[in-house]
């Protein structure tokens, strides 16, 4: 039955409709509780108001499905209608995230109620709706006809801020992949859906095993969009007189936008085997000269972090969290050097170069929170940690600066 499935006891729910605040969190009694005052911005008197959860078994369903419905109710709902971000879980339990959506509705059409029972006839969502009385709220199943036989009130409990943000409970293997195997797995559930994953896989299989023996040095080069890494990286090549690599590697070149068009799961694990495969290729080529790599797990891991965490940097995994570590089966570096500009530089370099910018890109731009938490994922990123680079000065002086570096601690 999808209501037990939603919320079990010490269950919390989140919603996040301020992206400059704390997320509201709230839990659910059979007995009657006062609204706090901050539950009264959401549960006041405003219309009609929806929560949707997610409910299917199959994680790439589950993660399809959300991304169909955000699309739905951002493209078919009127402006009356605010949507939020939600989440039930259990705090500090791990992939106890159950996601959704909260609607408030001022329109006076029926709109958002024949959606939402379209939504719900699919079996694949779960839809409460909300009632007030005075000081005190309640959730109930919701039916367009009449109230789920059964569905008993369901009082809102206001609830502390939970310790960890709930989007840190669900990174591991769903947007962050600690392991080969995890990301292999998840492109394999897909194949089906997505026949390009079996290319993908086959690309990842024709891979060596990655030998990472007494071979020259390995420097990665990481920064956001328009720091200069394509500039200093092919400089590096020839002073150096190194291998330029980049990840994701060519090979991937032609999947990359059809995957770039799928929900984070199958996103990240896209990315992910794709810094294996240039693993591979770092092994064999790190044999015979010094390799550059131009990103590597450090984007991989602090974009997908920076997307799947909501609101403030302040959200972030605390730093030290094991979210932050280096997977086990992966080649690591000898050096990583993350460039950084700052915005308004960026920006300028940005328009120069005149490229068209990938979606995340122009998140960067417009979301001063999204970029603060991808810059901050970056650092907080261990074994190996970055070392930060001022890329502001000159393309010969950045040069100068990275050589120097690279001698210190390479003895290049
Ligand atoms: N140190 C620098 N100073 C000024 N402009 C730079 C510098 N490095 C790169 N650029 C210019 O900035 C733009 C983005 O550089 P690019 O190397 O493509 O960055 P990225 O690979 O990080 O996206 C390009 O037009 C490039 O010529
Ligand atoms: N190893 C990598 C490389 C890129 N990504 C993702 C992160 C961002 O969404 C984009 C940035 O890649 P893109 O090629 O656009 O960046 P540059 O143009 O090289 O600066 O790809 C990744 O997840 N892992």
């Amino acid at each position: 039955m999808l209501r037990r499935a939603m919320f079990r006891c010490g269950q919390l729910c989140s919603v996040e409709f301020d992206l400059r605040a704390e997320p509201l969190y709230f839990t659910l009694s059979s007995s009657p509780q006062v609204l706090h005052h901050a539950h009264q911005q959401l549960f006041g008197d405003c219309g009609k108001l929806f929560s949707l959860h997610v409910q299917c078994a199959n994680r790439i369903e589950k993660a399809q499905t959300h991304a169909e419905i955000k699309h739905k109710l951002s493209s078919t709902l009127s402006r009356d209608c605010d949507v939020f971000e939600a989440s039930s879980f259990i705090p500090d339990v791990a992939n106890s995230v159950v996601k959704g959506f909260f609607i408030r509705d001022k329109s006076t059409t029926t709109l958002s109620e024949d959606l939402l029972n379209t939504l719900r006839q699919s079996e694949r969502v779960c839809v409460f709706s909300y009632k007030r009385e005075g000081q005190y709220c309640w959730q109930e199943l919701w039916s367009p006809v009449n109230q789920v036989e059964g569905s008993e009130r369901q009082y809102i409990t206001p609830a502390a801020a939970a310790e960890h943000h709930p989007s840190t409970l669900n990174i591991r293997n769903s947007d962050v992949f600690y392991s080969m195997d995890e990301a292999y797995k998840v492109l394999q559930e897909c194949t089906d859906i997505i026949p390009e994953s079996k290319e993908v896989l086959k690309l990842v299989d024709e891979q060596l095993e990655t030998s990472r023996g007494d071979g020259f040095p390995v420097i990665v080069i990481e920064g956001l969009d328009a720091t200069g890494k394509t500039t200093l990286t092919e400089a590096l090549r020839e002073s150096l007189n190194a291998t330029l690599l980049k990840s994701p590697p060519q090979c991937l070149a032609p999947f990359r936008q059809r995957f770039d068009s799928e929900p984070p799961l199958i996103r990240r694990a896209f990315y992910a085997l794709g810094n294996y495969i240039t693993a591979a290729h770092i092994g064999k080529e790190s044999l015979r000269a010094p390799v550059i790599v131009d990103r590597y797990w450090h984007s991989t891991a602090a974009y997908a972090i920076a997307t799947a965490v909501g609101g403030r940097v302040e959200n972030l995994p605390r730093p030290g969290s094991e979210l932050y570590q280096w997977p086990e089966d992966l080649l690591q570096p000898n050096l990583v050097l993350l460039l950084t500009v700052n915005p308004e530089e960026r920006l300028r370099r940005l328009r120069d170069r005149g490229q068209d910018k990938t979606v995340e890109e122009a998140e960067l731009e417009i979301n001063q929170f999204f970029r603060l938490k991808v810059e901050e994922a970056y650092k907080r990123i261990q074994n190996p940690a970055c070392i930060i680079v001022d890329a502001s000065p000159s393309p010969q002086e950045v040069l100068q600066q990275v050589q120097h570096l690279i001698r210190n601690k390479c003895h290049l």
